[in-house]
């Protein structure tokens, strides 16, 4: 087995502009935070406890149990070296690498929900037990029928005031609850999105605590049916599940009342704003785009890796093969997506601080901020998992037929990352959300009223620059005016649209389905300047090492560029830019992408993810993929024997027989 690290690796190393820690160091906020960050993971990845054959020669059975079994183990593991909080994730995404597992929704939602929605006596009774593992839990709230329109849920939650107690009921097969993770065969509690009624009149969705299964055989609890709902095209190492409930009574103090209260006698107690309740989802929803930039770097990684060790093809007659990254279309089709993964990276990070100043307002009582946090984490959602999505997807294109191996480990991170684009929030829906901000703003804007924080940019007109100026297409400051310009643009279009079609006599809910293309393409555009605003800002940092922000300019101009040459159309259509901006930024493309191929193998180092956690061969850090592409074929189960047991089943009695025909 080869020990040393592949020659050409070796040398796209030698010949990096500058050093990948520097990097390292900026993403992660800090060389003690990389420090820490590296232990943990060495921690995790050279613990034998956590080793197991790989899951792609796993059943969906297989899958659950090994990953239940470790994801167990990480709990008591995690307290016994007593990690801190703010550390653990390091630990955890080392040990379950880029599979979702069991315990995800017990810790992503579960306990989020009863902080944030949970009173404090509640919190008191159930917080220690949660947080420590006592009792596993999930958020069941979506149904077969109904995920998206959560005013549609059909389970209920009727008030018996006689008893103090709720009634929880599935009326239907279409309330079953369905998704939820970890409910199938893990979980024993669940916070559960029902429909309260009082005295006959519906409230809406509200969130109870609701015990599913006993906590000392496992077994349903009276009246509850639950189970797993079966392979999915991912995720095999969660048992999402079903859950139906025949007028299960639970106590009137397990609904959740931070917000809304339900007295003894049935009064309801309103809360600020009903949408409150969907807070954990507000969260979830700012932590995938932190997620899609991780993603997407990780894919990044493993191509551009790859790229450098394969060599293809003649680019000139009678030389070497060259390495497939030399080709400027492989370039085309990985830089894009490095300097998206970037993009994100830094997104993902304003976009928790955004949600952290918020929250910490909000459950003060100031609920100023939250649709603009709703907006804003709606959309960054939406525009983030999507351009995960195609990228990892080019990723594995670009890696020929070994991309399609799950050795690559490309597979299995576009199956279970692709979900993004639809829990927690479906992706038109959320940006249909932040289109509604939009028109509101844009409308207030109208009104003469000064807008702040992500919308600021709508208040007063942008009048298109007189023509036949010359623009460098290169400058940051040029390219976010575009960028703005053209979002400012798209949401008045689709104001117009709205306004027309309401005009044109039809209703507002018409109107708005009518022009809801426009309107998706308004939240796009406004989600798109945000993320170059927001990395062209990143770059004004003063403490920014001077050795890496020319490399980040680049990358920041290719992200911000490449953007506009896809979407030329929406620059081009109102006389903003011109033919020669295009072309020029086509152009500055290709000369900046040549600048950037030096760097590229540093610039997906300083991602700084271990092979244990990229878990693919092709993207290994010491390119040794062909020999260890061998040997983790070998050890696919088919290999176990040399002649499988199937030949005596079938294959030799169907050659003998066709011999004996002959
Ligand atoms: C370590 C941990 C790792 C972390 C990962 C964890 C695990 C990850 C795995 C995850 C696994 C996956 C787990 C899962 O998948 S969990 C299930 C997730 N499900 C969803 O996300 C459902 C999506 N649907 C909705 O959110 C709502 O129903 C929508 C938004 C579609 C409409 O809603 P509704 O029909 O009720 O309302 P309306 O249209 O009448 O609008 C009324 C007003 O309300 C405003 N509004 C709406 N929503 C919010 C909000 N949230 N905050 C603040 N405001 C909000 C809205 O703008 C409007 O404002 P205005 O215009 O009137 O002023
Ligand atoms: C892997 C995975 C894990 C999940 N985990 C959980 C969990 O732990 N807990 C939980 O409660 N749920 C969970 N879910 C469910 C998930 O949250 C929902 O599937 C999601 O919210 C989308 O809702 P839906 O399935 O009803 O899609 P639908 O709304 O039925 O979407 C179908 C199509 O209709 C369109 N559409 C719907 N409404 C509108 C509209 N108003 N305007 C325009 N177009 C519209 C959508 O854009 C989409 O194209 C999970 C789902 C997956 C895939």
């Amino acid at each position: 087995m080869a020990a040393t690290v592949n020659p050409d690796l070796k040398k796209e190393r030698e010949n990096s502009s500058f050093d990948p820690n520097k990097i390292t160091s900026f993403l992660y906020g800090g060389p003690e935070i990389v420090k820490k960050k590296r232990e943990l993971e060495s921690l995790a990845l050279n613990d034998p406890d956590y080793q197991h054959e790989d899951l792609n020669f796993m059943s969906q059975e297989q899958q659950y149990e090994t990953f239940l079994k470790k994801t167990l183990l990480m709990v008591t593991k995690v307290r016994e070296l007593k990690i801190d909080v703010a550390d653990r994730h390091f630990y955890r995404s080392a040990v379950i690498g880029t599979n979702p597992d069991p315990l995800g929704l017990h810790v992503g939602m579960f306990l989020p929900t009863l902080y944030g929605q949970a009173s404090q006596e509640q919190k008191d009774k159930w917080l220690k037990m949660a947080e420590n593992f006592a009792i596993i839990g999930t958020y069941a709230q979506t149904e077969m029928g109904h995920g998206t329109f959560l005013r549609g849920l059909e389970t209920t939650a009727t008030y018996d005031p006689t008893t103090q107690e709720f009634v929880i009921n599935t009326p239907t097969i279409t309330a079953y609850k369905w998704w939820p993770g970890g409910l199938g065969k893990t979980s024993n509690y669940c916070v559960l999105m029902a429909q309260l009624y009082i005295h006959g009149k519906s409230y809406g969705p509200h969130p109870f605590m609701v015990q599913i299964r006993s906590l000392q055989d496992h077994k349903p609890l009276p009246g509850v049916t639950v189970g797993d709902i079966g392979p999915k095209f991912g995720y095999g190492s969660v048992d999402n599940g079903f859950l139906a409930f025949n007028n299960v009574r639970i106590p009137r103090e397990n609904m959740l009342m931070k917000y809304s209260k339900v007295e003894p006698d049935g009064t309801y107690v309103k809360p600020p704003s009903t949408k409150l309740a969907y807070g954990t989802m507000v969260q979830v929803r700012a932590n995938i785009v932190v997620n899609s930039g991780r993603v997407l770097a990780k894919a990044v990684t493993i191509a551009t890796r790859y790229s450098c060790v394969r060599r293809q093809s003649e680019m000139k007659p009678g030389h070497p093969e060259p390495q497939v990254l030399d080709y400027v279309t492989q370039q085309y089709k990985l830089f894009p997506y490095l300097a998206a993964a970037y993009a994100f990276w830094l997104t993902g990070q304003t976009m928790m601080s955004v949600y952290t100043t918020s929250s910490n307002q909000i459950s003060k009582g100031d609920i100023s901020a939250l649709p603009e946090l709703h907006a804003l984490s709606a959309g960054l959602k939406a525009l983030s998992s999507w351009v995960a999505n195609v990228g990892m997807e080019e990723c594995r294109m670009a890696c020929g037929g070994h991309g399609y191996s799950h050795a690559s480990g490309l597979p299995r991170l576009y199956a279970n990352m692709t979900p993004g684009a639809t829990y927690e929030g479906e992706n038109t829906v959320m940006m249909l959300q932040t289109a509604r901000y939009l028109m509101k703003s844009y409308n207030q804007s109208l009104q003469g009223e000064k807008l702040a924080g992500s919308v600021a940019y709508l208040s007063g007109v942008q009048p298109v620059p007189a023509a036949g100026r010359t623009r460098n297409m290169l400058d940051l400051g040029v390219l976010c005016d575009a960028y703005r310009h053209r979002a400012a643009r798209l949401v008045h279009e689709a104001a117009v649209q709205l306004r027309n079609e309401r005009q044109a006599g039809k209703d507002q809910p018409d109107a708005w389905n009518a022009a809801s293309v426009d309107l998706v393409k308004a939240a796009m555009a406004h989600s798109q300047y945000f993320v170059v605003k927001n990395f062209a800002e990143r770059l004004t940092d003063s403490t920014l090492d001077s050795s890496i922000s020319d490399v980040l300019t680049r990358l920041c101009q290719l992200h911000a560029l490449h953007g506009l040459v896809t979407n030329s159309g929406d620059f081009l259509e109102d006389g903003y830019l011109t033919g020669t901006d295009v072309r020029q930024a086509r152009r500055h493309i290709n000369a900046l992408m040549a600048k950037l191929r030096p760097d590229a193998v540093a610039l997906v180092d300083a991602f700084d993810f271990p092979d244990g956690i990229l878990n693919s061969v092709l993207g290994r850090y010491d390119g040794n993929v062909y020999e260890h592409l061998l040997e983790w074929a070998k050890a696919s189960p088919l290999n176990k024997t040399d002649v499988h047991q199937s030949y005596h089943k079938y294959l030799k009695p169907f050659l003998e027989d066709n011999r004996a025909k002959l």
